[in-house]
């Protein structure tokens, strides 16, 4: 992942209701709820601020109706902001005319959506290569790139099926290969596997991890699922009430959570998977340094074998291989079983 921004938005607001622009104007920006439920306004995306970085997962999490899909939709400019600035590779895409901007999303963009939105009467084939068909690509040239993604995500022989014989997860990979086959730069993904079931699921998201090594796309994807946001995620933003509340790596997000809403989200995640030794080290080094060391970046999971069997404190390493701190059984432990 790199630190150049694929998009940015600052300030982004899409008010619902009768009259969203004058409604923020009268407010300040500043609306609470009580003046949005007087006017009957709804603020689904309230002065949001973000950049989505190349080559990342961004994970955009929060409960039902905390504003994720409308977030997503102001991006891919599927709805038009009230307010606030967007940029592609810092183009600034509110300035683009509604076709250009359909040229956009056809050629950098990539969706997919919870709900397959497969052509019922079309082959895995032809759906595939629906949007380089719309593209005007020569048949045989989108049904080669067609076929190559089938392959990618597994559905060699299935060419000639139709979305009603495949299987809940294999829908969804035709979906996944239909949104690759014009090489997006970005990414959306709209909860895409909340309908499986949690095997398929995991099978899934493991796949789509395999395949992000490989393409290394810049990725927005949308989840209400925590722990498919820390499985995920290189960040993770959390949304509550059309605000973005916290947003940061999976680690940092369960290592210190900005308010009680993203502790509770974090209370029940596998703490050994998401925390290192670095994120619950005592920074405060003694003047006796423990024997053994471990390295900042390793998972608890990898640390718990050892340190329980001998009971030893380590000296935590940073990638410079300066002590950084102290990792005691007791903090171990305590990290484990009480979060901190
Ligand atoms: N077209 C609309 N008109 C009025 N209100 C809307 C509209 N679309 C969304 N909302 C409201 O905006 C808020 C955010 O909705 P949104 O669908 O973005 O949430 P979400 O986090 O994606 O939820 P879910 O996980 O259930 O899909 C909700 O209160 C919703 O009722």
């Amino acid at each position: 992942m790199g630190n150049t921004a694929k998009i940015s938005c600052r300030g982004l607001w899409k008010v619902f209701g009768p009259d969203p622009r004058g409604f923020l104007r009268q407010h300040g920006h500043t609306p609470g709820p009580g003046d949005y439920a007087a006017t009957k306004h709804v603020g689904a995306v309230q002065d949001v601020s973000f950049d989505v970085l190349e080559g990342e997962i961004l994970v955009i999490m929060g409960l039902s109706g905390s504003g994720k899909s409308t977030l997503i939709r102001c991006l891919t400019r599927l709805i038009e902001p009230t307010e606030g600035q967007l940029e592609f590779e810092n183009r600034d895409l509110l300035q683009l005319s509604k076709r250009e901007h359909i040229d956009l999303r056809r050629k950098k963009l990539g969706m997919v959506f919870q709900h397959f939105g497969l052509l019922p009467h079309r082959t895995t084939l032809e759906n595939v290569a629906f949007p380089l068909e719309i593209q005007g690509v020569p048949q045989e040239e989108r049904n080669a790139c067609a076929r190559k993604y089938l392959t990618l995500v597994g559905l060699d022989g299935k060419e000639d099926f139709y979305p009603r014989e495949l299987s809940g997860g294999q829908k969804q990979r035709v979906g996944i290969a239909r949104s690759l086959t014009t090489d997006p730069e970005i990414w959306f993904l709209d909860e895409p596997f909340s309908a499986l079931d949690p095997l398929i699921r995991r099978e899934l998201q493991d796949e789509f991890l395999k395949l992000q090594q490989s393409l290394r796309k810049t990725i927005i994807f949308i989840t209400h699922d925590f722990s498919e946001a820390l499985r995920l995620a290189d960040r993770i933003a959390i949304m509550r009430d059309g605000r973005i509340v916290q947003l940061d790596t999976p680690e940092m997000i369960v290592a210190r959570p900005a308010d009680s809403y993203v502790a509770k989200f974090g209370a029940d995640a596998p703490k050994e998977d998401v925390l290192s030794a670095g994120a619950i080290a005592d920074p405060n080094l003694p003047d006796v340094l423990p024997a053994q060391h471990v390295r900042a970046s390793q998972k608890l999971s990898e640390i718990i074998p050892q340190m329980l069997t001998d009971g030893e404190s380590r000296v935590v390493l940073n990638r410079d291989n300066l002590p950084a701190g102290v990792l005691t059984k007791e903090r171990l432990l305590s990290a484990v079983f009480r979060g901190n």
